[in-house]
């Protein structure tokens, strides 16, 4: 029978309040407004960011809350107005929206788009109310996905088609994790053939850097985990080095760096949030041109910091959200990379659960061996 226009009945996993367990719940979706879809969530991969904002961390954070923005579906019904996708589409749902109208995506300056940003960061739909409810109390949306649950709605802006090639349990990472970091070295930071690059942090993000630097033909591609674990999965994305910097005797890592490399380094990123690591990184570039990209997400009140003189000597620092990508321009095209073989999704999928067993799946993620666990929303 058609849910179209009908409130749906299904299950999510609910963050009631920071730092609790997320709770498998029945929830209320109702159907999507004037610019809006619903979407049918068959997969989710779990994120850090998730994890950062159940902890209480995020600033943004608000409760109760159905978290999750790593997703992929098939539209089961749209709003008036919705002309870009259709009943029955593959999609993948964007925590950074593109509008493609507004002063930020005119720019050509930025994949940041402003249309649904500040009502998304209050966990409410663009009119300022949300479409879930859970035992008569309302939950507020996440990032603009909220893959969390079954069934999810979203702004037009903050969902794109993909080919139905691509398996939603594999093409799911592309709405965060694989595009960030193949984006930040692509993209943002534009790694050219020849430039060496460093990369603190190997998780899925930081092995997706490595993964760009590779494919851009960096010279050296200097991968940096305080987990020799990760020093494997590295060298397989084609990483040409690998440090601990725990390991290190009578020497810093930006003195290691900085001998390795004659100098420094062009580009260097941060994949791990720590605001100690974000300095590191940048006093590891080169005088004069070296570039640093901070993608790891601080807790609320963390700081960078380093001496001007860095920066007057020519070192610069930047930052990369969804690896600049435009979702709804770009992302089909690294749907075709991975179709191509040209990017590698499946072997950053080291766990599988399902809906009612995701708290086992953040706990993976917490393991420190994980890189991406893949949530079956079906069971
Ligand atoms: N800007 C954006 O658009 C996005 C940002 N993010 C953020 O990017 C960051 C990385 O995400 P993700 O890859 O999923 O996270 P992970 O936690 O999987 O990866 C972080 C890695 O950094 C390592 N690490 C921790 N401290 C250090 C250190 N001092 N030096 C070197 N390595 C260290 C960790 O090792 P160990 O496991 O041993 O702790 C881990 O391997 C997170 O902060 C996340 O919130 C994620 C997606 C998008
Ligand atoms: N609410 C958080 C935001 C932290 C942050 O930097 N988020 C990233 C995405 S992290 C995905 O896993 C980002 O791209 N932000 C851009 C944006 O528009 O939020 C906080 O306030 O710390
Ligand atoms: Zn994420
Ligand atoms: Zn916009």
């Amino acid at each position: 029978m058609s849910t179209v226009g009908k409130t749906i009945t299904c299950q999510a996993a609910v963050a009631w309040e920071a730092g609790k367990p997320l709770s498998l719940e029945e929830i209320t979706v109702d159907p999507p407004q004037k610019d809006e879809v619903r979407i049918k969530v068959l997969y989710t991969a779990l994120c850090h960011t998730d994890i950062f904002t159940l902890s209480g961390d995020d600033p943004e954070g608000a409760f109760p809350v159905v978290l999750g923005h790593e997703g992929g579906g098939v539209v089961e019904s749209i709003g008036e107005g919705v002309t870009d996708v259709k009943v029955g589409d593959h999609v993948v749902p964007l925590y950074t929206a593109e509008c493609r109208q507004c002063k930020f995506c005119t720019s050509g300056k930025t994949n940041l788009c402003g249309a649904v940003r500040a009502t998304q960061g209050k966990g409410v739909m663009p009119d300022g109310t949300s479409r879930f409810k859970c035992k008569g109390k309302e939950l507020l949306h996440f990032m603009g996905c909220s893959t969390f649950s079954q069934y999810t709605v979203v702004s037009k802006h903050s969902v794109v088609a993909i080919t139905e090639k691509a398996p939603l349990d594999k093409a799911c990472l592309l709405g965060c994790g694989l595009t960030t970091g193949y984006g930040a070295a692509t993209k943002t930071a534009n790694v050219q053939a020849g430039e060496t690059t460093a990369i603190f942090g190997l998780g899925a993000v930081g092995l997706a850097v490595v993964q760009g630097a590779v494919a851009r033909k960096a010279s050296r591609v200097i991968a940096i985990d305080t987990n020799d674990g990760k020093e494997s999965w590295a060298r397989k994305m084609g990483a040409t080095d690998f440090i601990n910097p725990m390991k290190l005797e009578g020497q810093s890592i930006v003195e290691k760096l900085i001998e390795m490399t004659d100098g420094g380094l062009d580009h260097t990123f941060d994949c791990t949030g720590n605001v100690n690591v974000m300095r590191q990184a940048l006093e590891a570039c080169h005088k004069g041109w070296g570039v640093s990209t901070i993608i790891g997400v601080a807790a609320a009140g963390k700081e960078i910091s380093t001496r001007p003189f860095q920066l007057v000597t020519g070192r610069k620092w930047q930052g990369s959200a969804f690896g600049g990508v435009k979702g709804r321009s770009e992302l089909p095209g690294l749907v075709d990379d991975y179709l191509a073989g040209k990017l590698s999704i499946d072997d950053y999928i080291t766990h599988n659960t399902t809906l009612s067993e995701i708290s086992k799946g953040f706990e993976y993620m917490k393991s420190g061996e994980c890189l991406r666990c893949v949530v079956d929303m079906s069971k």
